[in-house]
């Protein structure tokens, strides 16, 4: 199926706008996801995404699975598409070592870290490293 098949004006006009941010104010049920998963498909189809540069990202685990699902249905392949804080772990895990020195704490302990953004996150440890804060939060609150 081409991505841009069964759009509607404004989803199309959405769509085909691949450069620069776009932002989408829609009710529910109004063809936003749509509109994310076929303006990948479409970047990704005519060479202006390179799928393992592309991150989609939705607040449950639930419209994250619809999200592959549908991406997969698409036929495309290698983005990732998870929940904002799914997203932050892994990125809190990945530079952990390099920024804290040590091993990430146990997924209970960064479960609080993660509810910001990566970059928050981020800056929370260096924070909580400084001032030698309990793990359970970045902001000192026990
Ligand atoms: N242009 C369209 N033509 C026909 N059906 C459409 C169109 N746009 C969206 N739909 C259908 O409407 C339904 C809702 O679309 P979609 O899930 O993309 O909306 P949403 O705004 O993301 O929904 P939600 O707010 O529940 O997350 C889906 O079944 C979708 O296939």
């Amino acid at each position: 199926m081409n991505a841009l098949d069964g759009l509607d004006e404004q989803q199309r006009e959405a769509v085909t706008a691949l450069r620069g941010p776009v932002c989408v104010l829609a009710g529910a049920g109004t063809g936003k996801t749509r509109v994310i998963t076929r303006r990948i498909a479409h970047g990704v189809d005519t060479g202006a995404y390179s799928p393992g540069r592309v991150m989609a990202l939705t607040f449950t685990s639930k419209a994250a699975g619809e999200l592959r699902g549908r991406l997969r249905a698409l036929g495309v392949e290698g983005v990732a598409a998870r929940t904002f804080h799914s997203a932050a772990l892994a990125q809190l895990n990945y530079f952990w070592p390099t920024l804290a020195g040590d091993r990430p704490p146990r997924s209970s302990t960064t479960r609080c870290v993660c509810l910001r953004t990566p970059r928050t996150a981020l800056v929370g440890i260096s924070i909580r490293r400084r001032c030698a804060m309990s793990p359970r939060t970045s902001n000192g609150a026990r």
